[in-house]
C-alpha cells in the first residue's frame, strides 16, 4: 500500500461490488444489452472489482436472463450476483428455480425492512413477520447451495429495534452477507457509522453498504460504513442508478487510493469504463463530475499543464484520463501562441488575438478549445 497520511483511519480496506448493470435498469430509460454487459463486466474485473451485480430474476421469461448469461460468459458466475425480490415463499421458490436454470451462484435478496417500504410492498407486516420471511428465504437458498446476501431495503431508515433482530435472524438462518441499502438518502456519514456499528456487533455478521446519492453523500457514507466495520461497498460506474444515482465507482476507488493509500485496484480502466457505460446508457453527453469526465483534467493556463502536481493529488494517467488545455474567454497572446504551437499556422499573434477577442464579443460565443483557436486562425488568414 502506498504511503498516505490517513492510511490508518479505516480498520480494513473494503471489497467492492458493482451494481451498474442492475441499478441502472431501475432508473427508467436505461437498458444495457448483453454486448454492453460483457464489456462493462470485463472492464470491472480488470479493474479488480470483486463482484458484478447483474439483472433481476423474478421468474421464467425475465428479460434480464440474457444479461445474466452474457455476464457469466464474460467473467464467470463466481464473480456475478443476481437480485431476487422477496415477497413470499412461493415467489422465492420460483425465482430460485430460475436462478438455478441460469447457473447463478450468488443471489442478493431484496427485502423491504423500513415501515414505509414494508407497508407498501408487504402490507404492514409485523417485525416478527420480516424475520420469518428472511429466515425462510435464506434457508431455502442455502439448502440449494447459493451464496446469499440479504438486504434491508430502505434499511438506513429502519429503526434499530427492528433492524438488529432482523439482521441477527438472517445470519442465524445461514446468510453469508447483509447489505444495508440506503435506498433513500437519509443519513450523514457520522449517523451511518452508528448504524453500521450496531450491525457489525452482531455475531458472525459480514456487512455491505449500498448508498444512493440524492444528497451527494454516497461516497462519504460508504467510507463511513467501512470505518465502522463494513467489509463491502456497492457502487456503480458514473454513479448511474435510480434516486440521484449510487456511490460513483471512480470517486470511490480514487478516494481509497488518495486518502487511504489503497493500491489494490487498476484505476487505468476507469475512464474507458465510464465512457462505455455512459454511452451504453445513452447518457454520454450529460455533465458529470469526478475524475473520469472529459473536463476533469482540463486547464486554462499553460502553466497548470506543465506543473500538474500543483493541481492534482490524483494524476490524470492514473485513471486513464488525459490533460488538455481549454481556452476560455480570457484570451491572451500567450495562450493563443500556445494553442497554435506545432500547428504550422503562421499568423501575427497579437493581431490575431485582438481579432479573435473582437469576434468573440460580437458573436457572444466563446472559443472553447485549442482546435477552435486553430480553426479561427485559418479564418483570420483568409480574411
Ligand atoms: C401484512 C402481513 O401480515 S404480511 C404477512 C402475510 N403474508 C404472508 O404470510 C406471505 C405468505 N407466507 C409465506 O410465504 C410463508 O408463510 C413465510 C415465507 C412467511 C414463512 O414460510 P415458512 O418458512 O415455510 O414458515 P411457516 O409458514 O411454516 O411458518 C413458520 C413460522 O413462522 C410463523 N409465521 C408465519 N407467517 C407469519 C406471520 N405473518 N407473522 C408472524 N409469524 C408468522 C408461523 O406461525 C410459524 O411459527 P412457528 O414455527 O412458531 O409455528
Ligand atoms: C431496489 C434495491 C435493490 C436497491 O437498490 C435499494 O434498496 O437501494
Amino acid at each position: 500500500m502506498a504511503e498516505s497520511a490517513n492510511e490508518g483511519s479505516l480498520p480494513r480496506l473494503p471489497h467492492l461490488s458493482d451494481a451498474t448493470l442492475r441499478d441502472s435498469a431501475h432508473m427508467g430509460g436505461v437498458e444495457f444489452g448483453p454486448k454492453d454487459a460483457t464489456v462493462i463486466a470485463e472492464l470491472l474485473v480488470k479493474t479488480g472489482i470483486d463482484l458484478v451485480e447483474v439483472g433481476m430474476v423474478s421468474g421464467p421469461g425475465s428479460k434480464d436472463a440474457d444479461l445474466v448469461l452474457a455476464t457469466h460468459e464474460a467473467i464467470g458466475p463466481e464473480r456475478s450476483m443476481t437480485l431476487v425480490v422477496v415477497r413470499d415463499r412461493e415467489q422465492v421458490k420460483k425465482a430460485l428455480d430460475e436462478a438455478e436454470r441460469l447457473g447463478v451462484r450468488h443471489i442478493m435478496y431484496s427485502i423491504p425492512t423500513s415501515e414505509q417500504h414494508a407497508k407498501l410492498k408487504l402490507g404492514s407486516p409485523s417485525a416478527k413477520f420480516l424475520n420469518v420471511l428472511a429466515r425462510s428465504a435464506i434457508s431455502q437458498a442455502k439448502e440449494r447451495g447459493f451464496h446469499v446476501t440479504f438486504s434491508g431495503e430502505d434499511g438506513a431508515r429502519t429503526p434499530k429495534e427492528r433492524l438488529v433482530p432482523y439482521v441477527t435472524a438472517g445470519f442465524e438462518a445461514g446468510a453469508d452477507r447483509f447489505r444495508l441499502a440506503e435506498t433513500v438518502a437519509y443519513l450523514s456519514p457520522w449517523q451511518m457509522e452508528e448504524v453500521i456499528s450496531d450491525l457489525t456487533a452482531i455475531d458472525g455478521s459480514e456487512i455491505e453498504i449500498h448508498s444512493h446519492n440524492m444528497l451527494g453523500m454516497a461516497v462519504a457514507n460508504s467510507l463511513a460504513a467501512v470505518r465502522a466495520g463494513a467489509q463491502w461497498i456497492s457502487a456503480t460506474v458514473g454513479g448511474i442508478g435510480e434516486r440521484g444515482g449510487n456511490a460513483p465507482l471512480a470517486e470511490l476507488l480514487t478516494s481509497l487510493r488518495v486518502i487511504h493509500g489503497d493500491t489494490r485496484f487498476d484505476l487505468t480502466h476507469l475512464t474507458e469504463l465510464s465512457r462505455v457505460a455512459l454511452r451504453g446508457a445513452g447518457l454520454g453527453s450529460a455533465f458529470q463530475s469526478g475524475p473520469t469526465t472529459p473536463h476533469a483534467f482540463a486547464y486554462e493556463l499553460p502553466g497548470q499543464l506543465s506543473n500538474p502536481e500543483a493541481y492534482e493529488t490524483l494524476p490524470a494517467e492514473l485513471v486513464g484520463n488525459t490533460r488538455e488545455l481549454r481556452v476560455r474567454t480570457r484570451l491572451t497572446p500567450a495562450l493563443v501562441k500556445w494553442a497554435l504551437a506545432g500547428s504550422g499556422i503562421d499568423v501575427d499573434v497579437e493581431a490575431f488575438t485582438a481579432w479573435l477577442i473582437e469576434r468573440q464579443e460580437r458573436n457572444g460565443a466563446p472559443v472553447l478549445d485549442q482546435e477552435a483557436v486553430r480553426k479561427a486562425a485559418i479564418d483570420f488568414q483568409a480574411a
